[in-house]
């Protein structure tokens, strides 16, 4: 990943109109259970280069589909995706996914957690040690690296989780929840870390929310999708300048665009 200049402006003041697609999906549609469960149908969009999207719709509609599908963990039982050129179909290194449950390995400290992915695939060097020792920086938990999981709150615990997702260099980086299980201040703190995180790396992001609010804040652009069959009913443009700290979520172009993505979720959420 390179590190990014700046990021003040709007999406499309930042060329992603015209920027190639890293992710296109055209009549996306996955069914399980031999056909009768539907969970998406006829979903098309596609993701620019270093754009962060909110995903949010009512439970079982298929947003962690969506997500796994573009991991690759799933492969789609009708239409087409491409992500960075290529069908997708099978788990690639240049893609990353965090959980809502941070799954750190309780017998491990953070460092180490922090590694893993290097330990699993090619073997941890001492550039892979100063490398995971920057990242613990990057989420604010220098000071901890030879804590235990079962030393730190759940706030921090997602923090190492990230830091591990970092660690592996993705280019795509899909968050299914992964501040849902947090308290409102530590997830409030952790998205404005989040922002502050994705513009060094200029990391493509796709972020599954139930929160309208949070969807919002962390957006260029929230994808609205409706009950099973999961759809793509809205795209929702964020045009809120950047870099933004919590003081926007208290602005009337913060509250309208919280209304709208509320107005199209209607009663489904
Ligand atoms: N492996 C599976 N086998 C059968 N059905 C599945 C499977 N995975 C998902 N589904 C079904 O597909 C639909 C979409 O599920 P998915 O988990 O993607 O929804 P979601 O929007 O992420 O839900 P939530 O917000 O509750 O996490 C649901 O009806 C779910 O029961």
């Amino acid at each position: 990943m390179n590190v990014k200049p700046d990021m003040t402006i709007a999406r499309s003041e930042r060329g992603m109109d015209t920027a190639p697609a890293i992710i296109e999906a055209r009549n996306l549609g996955m069914t399980f259970a031999g056909g009768s469960v539907v969970a998406l149908e006829d979903v098309n969009f596609d993701v620019k280069p270093g754009e962060f999207i909110s995903l949010i719709g009512p439970s079982g509609c298929g947003k962690s589909t969506l997500l796994r599908l573009v991991a690759g963990l799933l492969r789609r039982s009708g239409g087409q995706m491409e992500v960075l050129g290529k069908s997708a179909g099978t788990p690639r290194e240049e893609i990353g996914m965090m959980f809502q449950k941070p799954t750190l390995l309780a017998w491990k400290n953070v460092l180490d957690n922090v590694i893993l992915p290097k330990t699993l695939t090619t073997g941890a060097t001492d550039k892979d040690h100063i490398k995971a020792l920057e990242l613990l920086h990057l989420v604010g938990l220098e000071g901890f690296e030879f804590s235990y999981p079962n030393q730190l709150s759940g706030g921090m615990q997602q923090r190492v989780a990230l830091a591990r997702l970092l660690n592996t260099g993705a280019e795509i980086l899909l968050l299914d929840e992964p501040f849902g299980a947090l308290d409102e201040f530590t997830r409030e703190r952790l998205n404005v870390e989040l922002l502050r995180i994705q513009r060094d790396l200029q990391a493509t992001i796709l972020f599954v929310t139930h929160n309208i609010q949070e969807a919002v804040f962390l957006a260029d652009r929230v994808f609205v999708m409706t009950p099973r069959p999961g759809r793509l009913t809205e795209i929702v443009e964020v045009d809120l300048p950047r870099p933004r700290d919590i003081s926007i979520t208290k602005t009337e172009a913060f509250n309208n665009l919280a209304f709208k993505v509320r107005d199209i979720l209607g009663a489904s959420i």
